[in-house]
């Protein structure tokens, strides 16, 4: 794992908005389509600000989430409503979205419909996530009713998770995909989440799932 300081959250936004535009553009060399994951909830934000006016050939970029709260894409709580805002607008309004939610009661209705989707497209070559401060990432939860299985090198792409820390439930990337990106880098913000991080290097994925994705990441940590 390599650990990447930055004095605040503007200039890792800017930073790592770069390092994922250049790392696009390289795949886009010698790949006919390249796929990008990444994670919701409140921190990619600002990265997606400066990502999307990248000057690249997003019409050749897929772009997925890291995972989704099984909620209506006009929820508050819809990671795809973030995307949709911050991220596919401006040049990169041209790529192809890869959702993980379509209308129904429960994410097991419509589970085995998304993974024929995203399946085809793996690996993916550019991977960004987040991490809770209870070192869950992507909507791998400590605790989480399936994350034994989620966590398993023969685990399906996609599963639907259930987790006493979420409050709905979610579908999410298992760890063997996740850990099989081509790149990645994970973004925390201050000091609760850089030493919930730290405590995760010494523990289990069972009990700190992010650290099945730890080996050969990029951190990216402002205060
Ligand atoms: O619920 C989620 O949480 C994680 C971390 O979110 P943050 O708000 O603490 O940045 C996020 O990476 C994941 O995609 C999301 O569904």
């Amino acid at each position: 794992m390599d650990f990447v300081d930055y004095p605040d959250r503007e200039m890792l936004a800017i930073d790592v908005a770069n390092k994922l535009a250049g790392e696009l553009r390289a795949a886009l060399e010698h790949e006919d389509r390249v796929l990008m994951a990444v994670p919701g909830g409140t921190t990619p934000g600002p990265i997606f600000d400066d990502l999307c006016a990248a000057d690249l050939d997003w019409s050749r970029v897929d772009v997925m989430l890291s995972d989704e709260r099984w909620v209506p894409e006009d929820s508050e709580r819809s990671n795809t409503r973030l995307l949709r805002q911050r991220l596919l607008v401006e040049r990169a309004a041209a790529a192809r979205y890869l959702p993980l939610y379509l209308p129904g009661d429960a994410p097991e209705e419509r589970l085995e419909e998304l993974e024929a989707n995203i399946t085809p497209r793996l690996p993916i070559q550019v991977l960004v996530l987040g991490m809770g401060a209870d070192m869950h990432t992507a909507s791998l939860f400590p605790g989480a009713d399936k994350l034994a299985e989620a966590l398993d090198p023969k685990a399906p792409a996609l599963m639907a998770m259930r987790a006493p820390g979420a409050p709905e439930p979610r579908i999410t990337l298992t760890a063997p995909v996740l850990d099989g990106a081509m790149s990645k880098h994970i973004i925390i913000f201050g000091a609760e989440k850089r030493e919930a991080l730290e405590r995760a290097r010494h523990l289990k994925p069972s009990e700190a799932p992010v650290a099945a994705v730890l080996s050969q990441a990029q951190v990216h940590w402002a205060p």
